[in-house]
């Protein structure tokens, strides 16, 4: 048995300090930071995840760079919990195992490392490392829908054999409709449920990552992600205070003070918000066409430069079929429209 126990039916962790990072254009402050833990953790979140929207080392030309370093605000959280843990995200080839290192000194108990769906190979000697550093292990099959629920299961049996104490069924386009859902929840399960938890990490771009939460549950997840006002990529995760309220109607505990998350929500997070998380045209499409909910920005950005729409640019992102990692390609996409526009 290589899992952790939980102490509810479910476990909500909060990642509006990482995913959301993406929508604040990773401009975190260490002061917003410190209230929305103390908020969190007061209403009872047990993991709290805290790093660039990338991940740990993700600052950068490539994916944006931190307002502030990141290892200053995993502190800063560390600082502010009275009883929730820290997590921190990795993605191999964009953090290192000695940015983990840091990241542990920092004070975080859990990394989630992160890989596409078909590519868990990359990720045992992160899980060693974390286990080594004494972490609590999560793993991220990223882009869920572009696999089948049964390579998706194989990939979540690599993750759990390299010491993954929890991989994720990961719908970073927000486009599993709710039976896709169910079969990768049910196909992990079967696979790694004797030895390992599962976890569900939804997006909103077509609306269903509430929906999905509770398929998840119902398919035995135990372990499911959620953001304050939604705050995250694309149209936004699982809002936490409604997957709270949720779970609080159907009689599934979550350790959650529901009426602590509303204040959470309404006090502390919306005042910062750039823009509230929404399904607007160019989100909706990211779910509809399959697209990395972190190229929203991205594309919003190269659409205001090179004059063509961004819902076009990610829409061309999901024909050609681009995965994390390609972020650098919405410039060529939108280059290429402009010669299309302009018959050149
Ligand atoms: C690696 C960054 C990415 O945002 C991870 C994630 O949250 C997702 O794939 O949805
Ligand atoms: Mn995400």
């Amino acid at each position: 048995m290589n899992r952790p126990e939980l102490r509810h039916d479910v476990r909500i962790i909060d990642t509006t300090l990482r995913d959301g990072s993406h929508a604040m254009a990773h401009r975190f402050t260490e002061d917003e930071v410190r209230q929305t833990v103390r908020a969190l953790d007061r209403a009872g979140i047990e993991v709290i995840e805290v790093a660039h929207g990338d991940g740990i080392g993700g600052s950068s030309f490539n994916y944006g760079f931190s307002a502030t370093d990141e290892m200053t605000l995993i502190a800063a959280a560390r600082d502010e919990t009275k009883q929730a843990r820290i997590a921190v995200l990795l993605v191999p080839g964009i953090g290192t195992v000695e940015d983990l290192r840091r990241a542990r000194d920092a004070g975080a108990d859990m990394v989630r490392v992160a890989t596409h769906c078909t590519e868990a190979d990359v990720s045992p000697q992160h899980f060693a490392a974390a286990r080594e550093l004494g972490m609590e292990t999560v793993g991220f099959l990223m882009m869920a829908h572009r696999t089948s629920p049964e390579e998706l299961a194989k990939q979540a049996r690599i993750m759990v054999d390299a010491g993954c104490q929890c991989p994720y069924v990961t719908d970073s386009a927000g486009a599993l409709l709710m039976h896709e859902a169910k079969a990768r929840f049910e196909a992990l399960v079967a696979e790694v449920g004797d030895e390992a938890w599962v976890g569900y990490h939804g997006h909103q771009n077509l609306s269903l990552g509430v929906a999905n939460s509770v398929i998840a549950h119902e398919a035995g997840v135990r372990s499911i992600d959620g953001s304050l006002c939604a705050l995250g990529a694309g149209a936004g995760n699982s809002p936490t205070e409604v997957l709270a309220a949720v779970f609080d109607r159907l009689g599934v505990s979550t350790g959650l003070d529901v009426s602590a998350l509303l204040d959470a929500a309404e006090e502390v997070v919306r005042p910062y918000l750039p823009r509230w998380p929404k399904m607007d045209r160019n989100a909706i499409v990211q779910g509809w066409a399959g697209v990395y909910s972190s190229f929203l920005l991205h594309a919003e950005r190269a659409a205001e430069r090179y004059k063509v729409p961004a819902h076009e640019i990610l829409r061309r992102c999901g024909e050609l079929g681009f995965v994390g990692g390609q972020e650098d390609m919405i410039i060529d996409v939108a280059l290429g429209l402009v010669a299309e526009r302009d018959g050149s």
